[in-house]
């Protein structure tokens, strides 16, 4: 399996290269040059099988053989005995035909963990395989951030730098990130928003010097293995609810376009997906352009939800390239668009296609609050602010006698002031986070500069080319 980049200039990388990569060298984010099919009956087989069993069946392909497969199962094995609960994402019913996956049984209990466990001992081995050592930056509005420092922290062959927006993640989020004591993991509060931080970790790819100075790696969802680790759990829920044999809905709180992605790999791969749900905060850019065909970017709200708090939704690329039949000098003037001048129209033949697939739906403040409470009341279930959205777009767009499933993408702790507000309830941390508040942070603030930035990294990393 080859990859290539979504803007056509960057050299096709096979599977660890890309997974090293990070962003491609144009600018541009990895895919697959096809996708890899599964049959119904592979598919059918996959049934009663664990999670674990099938991340190996539907990722062995991506990685197409240039990792052993005994050493991709035992790091598969490892990185799902992280999670807390056996099933690793089990799903809940909590409707005749509405189910929510819980996504968030990891370490740092958001559902970026389950893509991030994996990702981190994939580059670990790479490393080690190759005697090198990488540099890894990141962008978090909150999630990422923690669930990275989580899996790379005490790595001897990473450093690791996560920039969050100050003052604009939870408390929780952003003790996850401030309270390690790992010596190469360094969180920077940036001032700035979310989009800032991603604008300056591009930037930082984008420096070729720079970038080959540190071997500059990159772990949010402009990384393919990010993605690809995420179809996973549309495999184990399709197939526990009667799939291939039946079709099956997702609604899926949105911000990078990473997470519904990989819904769409799935779909592609051969898994017979009905509805696909966008659903957003207040910050509703998707939900308008594909209303409308126009991306165009407006300021940031801060809302209850702030890991959604994002105008720039870098996925949103990969599935350009798909609806422009892979012509990437459609994506180019595109993403020049939005460079110039914050906005870009898609054309009609492509939006048509985007729409073929794709739903969309927006839950104001108070939809979220009012979301929360009556859930709770409902089912007794409790939802945190960004899954709340999820249920909220979902029962709009559920379909009599068909599976709609939510992505539980946080566990309430991670936003008890919202949650207690809407609902009454203050949720607690797991026992293993409980103490997480009386930690010491440990962060560093700077400008929202590239030469700030890169000057900070430069001096903390422990490699110079
Ligand atoms: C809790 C939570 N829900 C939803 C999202 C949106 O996911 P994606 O960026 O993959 O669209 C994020 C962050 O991205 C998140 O942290
Ligand atoms: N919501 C994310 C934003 C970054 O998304 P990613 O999936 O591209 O890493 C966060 O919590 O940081």
């Amino acid at each position: 399996m080859k990859y290539v980049s979504t803007r056509g200039e960057a050299p096709t990388l096979g599977f660890c290269d890309a997974l090293m990569a990070g962003l491609a060298r144009d600018g541009g984010l990895y895919v697959p040059k096809h996708w890899p099919t599964l049959t119904k009956k592979e598919i059918r087989a996959l049934r009663g099988k664990s999670y674990q069993e099938v991340a190996f069946a539907v990722l062995t392909p991506f990685v197409d053989g240039e990792i052993a497969d005994d050493k991709f199962r035992t790091m598969i094995d490892e990185a799902y005995a992280t999670f807390r609960h056996p099933a690793v994402t089990p799903l809940v019913q909590t409707g005749p035909n509405s189910f929510v996956l819980e996504l968030f049984h990891g370490t740092t209990l958001a559902f970026k963990d389950v893509a991030m466990q994996l990702l981190a001992r994939l580059m670990d081995y790479v490393l080690a395989e190759r005697g090198e050592r990488a540099t890894i930056v990141g962008a978090t509005s909150g999630d990422t951030g923690g669930a990275a420092i989580d899996a790379f922290a005490g790595r001897d062959r990473t450093d690791i730098f996560i920039l969050f927006p100050e003052g604009k993640v939870s408390p929780v989020q952003q003790r996850q990130m401030t309270t390690s004591t790992a010596s190469n993991v360094h969180a920077l509060a940036i001032k700035g928003n979310f989009d800032d931080c991603q604008n300056l970790v591009k930037e930082m790819f984008n420096d070729t010097p720079f970038r080959d100075g540190v071997a500059l790696s990159g772990v949010n969802s402009i990384n393919w293995g990010r993605i690809m680790a995420q179809v996973v759990y549309y495999f184990t829920t399709a197939v526990a609810l009667g799939g291939p044999d039946r079709k099956i809905s997702f609604t899926v709180p949105t911000g990078n376009f990473g997470d519904i992605f990989a819904g769409y790999v799935a779909k592609k791969m051969g898994l017979p997906i009905d509805r696909l749900v966008v659903a957003t905060n207040d910050n509703d850019i998707l939900a308008r352009t594909l209303k409308t065909g126009r991306y165009e970017m407006r300021a940031v709200k801060a809302t209850t939800s702030p890991s959604m708090d994002i105008q720039i939704s870098s996925n949103f690329e990969r599935l350009l390239f798909e609806a422009y039949d892979r012509d990437a000098s459609k994506v180019r003037l595109a993403m020049a668009g939005l460079k110039q001048s914050g906005a870009f129209e898609i054309e009609e033949k492509a939006l048509k296609a985007i729409k073929r697939e794709f739903r969309a739906g927006r839950a104001t403040e108070k939809d979220v609050a009012g979301t929360i409470k009556s859930v709770l009341a409902e089912t007794g279930y409790l939802l945190d602010p960004h899954s709340a959205i999820g249920v909220h777009v979902a029962a709009k767009n559920e379909k009599p006698g068909s599976p709609m499933v939510t992505l539980a993408t946080a566990h309430p702790a991670k936003f008890p002031a919202a949650v207690k507000s809407a609902s009454g309830i203050d949720p607690a941390l797991p026992t293993w986070l409980a103490d997480l508040m009386v930690r010491e942070e440990r962060f560093d603030i700077l400008e929202p500069e590239l030469k700030i930035v890169e000057t900070f990294v430069n001096e903390h990393a422990r490699i110079r080319n």
